[in-house]
């Protein structure tokens, strides 16, 4: 197959985005629109934020998860008002359907906004707006995940997820599940265990940011004490067989980001990634662009690096989709129509 011939293959897959933070789909050029129209003074002694090319050269030179997260909490300063957030997430919702994404399951930050006075509502009506209009104009099937910043005091973050418009939210079915994210190293997934146990029994959905820059020891930790049922990023795995083992029978999924760990040192190639490994082992694991707009990539930038970095077959790429769509946590009936899509696109390129 030629590379043109495989792009087309690679967009016409029936992807399913499970790691995505909307605020790292935050793009330079809105970045400075949003700070202007907000007037948001952005740090006037980082030469970074002189011009969007000098960001953009800045995003180029990340060292680690912190130095990025840095830029990324500055960023996102400058969501404001509910069209804000609307406007951020049908840029991204607008990127996904181009590459071919059909359901997207998008992480935020609701601490990193209502600790700068931004209501938890402003937050959500910006978001669902955008979801509503990328189900009508788009087709995409859509889920928010409500991320905890693993950086702050345990008892803090419970204390926003007790909050009563928070709760609010996860009865009424506005928001699916929780996640973990920020600063990993010195973060421990069991801190956070009290509050993932009421999420369980309030039947949230529950994943966890584990192994991107921290050891395989937190996926373990996520997993025992915290329950989670999907693992977002998880490539320290590699570095531990019986675990390997253990999450392959469990067919727990991996929200694997390669460019990411890529850009943020994790690795120091794609090739060092152990895509072909976890094929090998029977990992499941989906393909996500994590914060496409500081990374360089949306979801299909990824699967093609992917493919060329590992050479994968259409089999492969059946397996990958597969298993992504199964991963999900839409409705029975989303999945089996994802699912005979890609039977048939499949099919049409097998013949
Ligand atoms: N890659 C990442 N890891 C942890 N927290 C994040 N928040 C946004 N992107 C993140
Ligand atoms: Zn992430």
């Amino acid at each position: 197959m030629c590379q043109s011939e495989l792009h087309s293959f690679l967009k016409k897959l029936p992807k399913c985005e499970h790691h995505i933070h909307l605020e790292g789909a935050l793009a330079p050029s809105l970045l400075f629109q949003l700070a202007s129209r907000n007037e948001i003074i952005l740090p006037p002694d980082d030469d970074a934020f002189k011009s969007r090319d000098a960001l953009l050269a800045r995003y180029k030179r990340f060292l680690s998860l912190d130095d990025f997260l840095h830029y990324y909490y500055i960023g996102m300063s400058v969501l404001i008002h509910e069209d804000d957030f609307e406007a951020l997430a049908w840029d991204y919702f607008r990127h996904a359907s181009s590459d071919g994404v059909h359901h997207a399951e998008v992480f935020f930050d609701p601490q990193a906004h209502i600790s700068r006075g931004i209501s938890y509502s402003t937050i959500l009506n910006g978001f669902n707006a955008a979801r509503s209009r990328a189900q009508c104009e788009l087709g995409i099937t859509t889920e928010l995940i409500c991320c905890f910043l693993r950086h702050l005091p345990a008892s803090k973050c419970l204390a926003v997820f007790e909050q009563d418009d928070i709760q609010a939210s996860f009865a009424n079915g506005a928001i699916k599940g929780i996640g973990l994210d920020s600063s990993e190293l010195g973060f421990p997934p069991h801190l956070f265990k009290d509050m993932y146990e009421k999420a369980a029994k309030q039947g949230l959905r529950r994943t966890a940011h584990a192994g991107e820059e921290g050891p395989a020891d937190f996926i373990t930790n996520a997993l025992e004490a915290l329950g989670v049922e999907r693992i977002d990023h998880g490539i320290r795995l590699a570095d531990d067989d019986e675990l390997m083992g253990r999450v392959a029978a469990n067919g727990t999924m991996l929200t694997v980001c390669p460019l990411s760990n890529v850009v943020l040192k994790c690795v120091g190639s794609l090739e060092e990634l152990p895509i072909r490994m976890f094929l090998d082992a029977g990992i499941k694991f989906s393909i996500n662009s994590d914060d496409p707009a500081y990374f360089g990539g949306y979801v299909l930038d990824n699967y093609c690096a992917v493919h060329e970095a590992f050479d994968l077959d259409i089999g492969d790429w059946e397996r990958i989709c597969r298993s992504s769509i199964k991963g999900s946590w839409c409705n029975t009936k989303r999945k089996a129509e994802m699912i005979a899509t890609l039977e048939a696109l499949v099919s049409e390129w097998t013949r």
